[in-house]
C-alpha cells in the first residue's frame, strides 16, 4: 500500500459556485503521487486511530490556531517574459503597448541565461503569493521556454507552458516573429515533444500549450496548423479572444466573422481550450464557448486597462461557460491572484451599478452583474481546474493535494489579523482572507502533496 501523509488542518474550498465549504480540523490522506485518497472529519469512528498512527508513524502534519488552509490558486493567464515590465508602461492602449513596449522585451528572452533569470524569479514569486499552477505565455523562443518549465520543476509548481507563434510578417517586427510559418509550426511540435518529454520527470504536471498569440498575429496557415497540431497530440490551447476594440475590429475585417467563430474554424476551440479576456465575446460567442468547453481567463486588472470593456462574468456564467481568473502580468500589474479576486468583484459591482450618474439609476449598469469574493474565490481555483480539465482547485478524493496555509492569527506581528473577538464566522474569516491577507501570511504552499515553499 502507498505510505499515506496525515495533514489535520482547518481548510475552505468552493466545490460548488457561490458556496463554501469548510472542512474543520480534518485529516487529509495524501498518497505518494500527492493524490488526495480520503478526508477523515473529525465525527468519523477511524478519526483517532489514525490521528494516533501517523503520530506514531511520524508522518503527521499539523498546524497552529490561527492558520487555514485553501487551495492552492491557478492563473490562467501569465505572460512570463514580461515580468520585468510589470507594473510600467500602462498608460498606452494594446497596440501601442505590444510594439513600443512588449514586443522589445519579449525578443530579449532569446538569450537563455537572461530567461533563466527571469523565469527562476517568477515562479518563486507565484508560488509565495499561493499560485500553485499556471498557464504561462512564454515567448517565440521555444529553448527559453523550456527553461521556464524547468523552472517549474525545480520549485514544484505545476506549469503550463506555450512557445508564442506570431508568424505573419506584415503583422510582426522583424526583430520578434517566428522565421516562417513552417518554421513556427516544426517549432512548436518539437516544443510540445520537449514539453511530453520534461513531464515525466514532474510529479505535478508539467504541460504543453498550443500558443498563437491572437488571431492578429498569425497567418490563417498558422492558425490551420496549431489546430491540427493540438488535436494530433491532445494538448492544451491557449490565446487572446475578443479583447480590445482594435482587435476584435481588425477580426472582423479580416474574416467578416467574430473571433470566436474564427477560433473555432482553424479547430482551436475545444474542452482544453483557454481564452484570455473575451470582454467583446457576446451571447454567440459565449454559446459556442459552452458547447465546446472553452474556458475564459477572466483578468480584471488588465481588463482595466487594455479590455476597453469589463466580462460580464456573472451572465457568462449563467450560460454555461467556464471561468478562471488570471493576472495577465505584465498587463495587468500584479502578480498576486488575491489582488484580482478583489478587482473581479470591483469591476463586476461597477458594471452592475453603472458609472454614469447623469443618467436615471436603472439605465446606468447591466442587472444582476455583481459576483460576491466566493464567487471570484470559485473562479480562481475550482473554476481555473474545470478551465484546465485537470483534477486540481478543490480538496476532493482523487484530487492533487495543492494548498496554501495562511495563517490570520500569531503571535508574530506581521503575520496577525486581529478579529477582536468579532467577526469570526466560517464565512467571515474566509472574507478576510481573501480581502486582507498579505503575501507574509502565506506560511507554506504545497503542490501535489509536497511542501514546496515555507516562509517560517
Ligand atoms: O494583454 C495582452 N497582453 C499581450 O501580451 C497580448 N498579446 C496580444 N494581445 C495581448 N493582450
Ligand atoms: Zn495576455
Amino acid at each position: 500500500m502507498n505510505r499515506l501523509q496525515i495533514i489535520q488542518a482547518n481548510a475552505f474550498h468552493s466545490p460548488k459556485y457561490g458556496k463554501i465549504e469548510f472542512l474543520e480540523n480534518v485529516l487529509f490522506c495524501v498518497d505518494a503521487k500527492g493524490v488526495i485518497q480520503d478526508i477523515i472529519h473529525t465525527d468519523h469512528p477511524d478519526y483517532l486511530q489514525v490521528l494516533a498512527s501517523a503520530k506514531e508513524a511520524g508522518n503527521l502534519q499539523t498546524y497552529p490556531k490561527g492558520s487555514y488552509l485553501l487551495p492552492g490558486f491557478i492563473d490562467l493567464h501569465v505572460h512570463a517574459p514580461q515580468w520585468p515590465q510589470a507594473g510600467v508602461a500602462l498608460d498606452r492602449p494594446l497596440y501601442d503597448w505590444l510594439n513600443q513596449c512588449t514586443f522589445p522585451l519579449e525578443a530579449k528572452y532569446a538569450d537563455l541565461n537572461f530567461a533563466r533569470e527571469v523565469y527562476t524569479d517568477l515562479v518563486h514569486q507565484l508560488l509565495q503569493r499561493g499560485t500553485t499552477t499556471v498557464l504561462y505565455f512564454g515567448s517565440i523562443h521555444s529553448d527559453s521556454c523550456l527553461e521556464l518549465a524547468k523552472a517549474c520543476i525545480q520549485q514544484g509548481q505545476r506549469g503550463l507552458v506555450g512557445k508564442v507563434v506570431m508568424d505573419d510578417p506584415k503583422q510582426n517586427p522583424e526583430y520578434y516573429r517566428d522565421s516562417s510559418t513552417q518554421e513556427a509550426l516544426a517549432e512548436t511540435e518539437r516544443f510540445i515533444l520537449k514539453m511530453l518529454e520534461l513531464n515525466q520527470s514532474a510529479p505535478q504536471g508539467v504541460y504543453p500549450v498550443v500558443t498563437p498569440r491572437f488571431i492578429p498575429s498569425c497567418t490563417d496557415e498558422a492558425l490551420k496548423g496549431l489546430g491540427e497540431l493540438a488535436q494530433k497530440y491532445d494538448v492544451h490551447i491557449q490565446s487572446h479572444c475578443s479583447e480590445s476594440d482594435w482587435e476584435h475590429e481588425h477580426v472582423h475585417t479580416r474574416f467578416g466573422k467574430t473571433d470566436s467563430q474564427a477560433l473555432h474554424d482553424f479547430g482551436l476551440l475545444g474542452k482544453k481550450s483557454v481564452m484570455a479576456h473575451c470582454t467583446f465575446l457576446g451571447e454567440d460567442g459565449a454559446k459556442l464557448f459552452a458547447q465546446t468547453g472553452t474556458a475564459i481567463a477572466h483578468c480584471p486588472i488588465s481588463n482595466a486597462y487594455f479590455g476597453n470593456s469589463v466580462l460580464p462574468t456573472a451572465s457568462l456564467q449563467k450560460l454555461g461557460v467556464d471561468i478562471g481568473l488570471g493576472t495577465d502580468i505584465s498587463g495587468g500589474f500584479s502578480p498576486s491572484l488575491y489582488d484580482n479576486l478583489k478587482q473581479a468583484v470591483i469591476s463586476s459591482r461597477m458594471l452592475e451599478d453603472g458609472v454614469d450618474s447623469t443618467k436615471p439609476p436603472e439605465e446606468r449598469g447591466l442587472a444582476d452583474s455583481r459576483i460576491s469574493i466566493i464567487e471570484a474565490f470559485w473562479h480562481a481555483t475550482t473554476g481555473g481546474g474545470k478551465a484546465l480539465s485537470l483534477p486540481i482547485g478543490q480538496f476532493k478524493k482523487e484530487f492533487a493535494f495543492d494548498a496554501q496555509v495562511v495563517q490570520i492569527d500569531s503571535q508574530n506581528k506581521p503575520y496577525t489579523m486581529p478579529d477582536f473577538g468579532l467577526f469570526n464566522s466560517e464565512e467571515e474569516i474566509l472574507q478576510k482572507i481573501l480581502y486582507l491577507a498579505t503575501p507574509q501570511m502565506i506560511r507554506e504552499v504545497w503542490v501535489q502533496g509536497k511542501k514546496v515553499y515555507t516562509n517560517h
